[in-house]
């Protein structure tokens, strides 16, 4: 079977992670999963912000084109870069237990410990108004690639600081680098920390298989978070963020919309019983009910 996945080391090594677990729940061997990389149009890019490129599918269309093709069987894909609305012959067939969705800065110890005027480098809109909100004073550097092209840049001094997703570092395995930033400070992007797995509908003897891996807790927390953004109508460059966590028979969900300079600002939370999409629904409705027509503009609902 082909395994498809984008090529940065991030995701070859989520791809590697994807392949084991399925050789340990299934008894296979080495050669029953070769990895293919595929090279998406958000990899190809690299010198503007993504919000800039205005497409959708960034992150999936080629793997999703190899799906539909058959010259692969399942991708892999780190689930925040997926978007809300997936064409109708995928499934997410599985998910891997969620690392840490924190955020991680790097270049100081916290925000409040940033200098004045310090310069952080980050092309994401939630990140980035997330700063400005909690320091106006900060100016946001525009920075993309991957984790190690970040970092890299940080070390030639394009930024005196940075923010990657927890995860991401832990996996590729710098668990040392930057101090993690509190949920209750930064609330992370939808879906961060989580690996899914898709395949076409249609397979139903991948699906079997991949059902034998799936994180229940994370699958429900992310579709409850991506339930979240297609009420909002949001997507990768509408600054909002929101974090699901399993309690009991419910869901504790907690979000946030910005405005692109983190002055507007709406927050809120709700408890909805596994399953129930209708209080996911209404925090959407009350968060948008509640915002200014500038930050309301900013997201189209549904
Ligand atoms: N947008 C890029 C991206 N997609 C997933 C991760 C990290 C891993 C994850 O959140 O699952 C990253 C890098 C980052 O935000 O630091």
């Amino acid at each position: 079977m082909k395994l498809g996945t984008r090529g940065s080391p991030l995701a070859l090594t989520q791809a590697h992670m994807v392949r084991r677990a399925l050789m340990a729940a299934h008894g296979w061997g080495e050669d029953a999963i070769t990895i293919v990389p595929v090279k998406t149009t958000g990899d190809r890019v690299q010198d503007r912000p993504l919000s800039e490129l205005g497409g959708k599918a960034l992150w999936t269309k080629e793997l999703d084109h190899a799906l539909g093709e058959g010259a692969i069987d399942f991708a892999v894909h780190s689930m925040k870069d997926v978007e809300t609305i997936r064409p109708e012959a995928i499934v997410i067939a599985a998910m891997l237990e969620r690392a840490d969705m924190r955020d991680r800065l790097i270049g100081a110890d916290s925000v409040a410990a940033l200098p004045r005027g310090a310069r952080v480098g980050t092309s994401s809109p939630r990140r980035s108004a997330q700063l400005l909100r909690l320091r106006a004073d900060l100016e946001i550097v525009m920075f993309r690639g991957n984790v190690d092209t970040r970092l890299s840049r940080l070390n030639l001094g394009e930024a005196d600081a940075t923010l990657l997703a927890a995860a991401g570092l832990d996996r590729l395995g710098r668990p040392e680098i930057g101090h993690a930033i509190a949920t209750d400070i930064m609330l992370p992007a939808p879906a961060q920390g989580a690996v899914g797995i898709e395949c076409l509908g249609t397979r139903d003897d991948l699906r079997a298989a991949l059902a034998a891996i799936d994180h229940h807790d994370t699958h429900l927390c992310v579709l409850t978070e991506r339930a979240l953004l297609a009420h909002l109508g949001a997507d990768c460059r509408s600054p909002m963020a929101a974090l699901a966590v399993r309690e009991g028979d419910s869901v504790f969900l907690r979000a946030e919309i910005l405005s692109m300079d983190g002055r507007l600002h709406r927050a809120g939370e709700t408890t909805a019983a596994v399953g129930d999409h209708a209080p996911i629904a209404a925090l959407a409705s009350a968060l948008l009910a509640d915002a200014e027509p500038e930050l309301r503009a900013l997201f189209s609902g549904i």
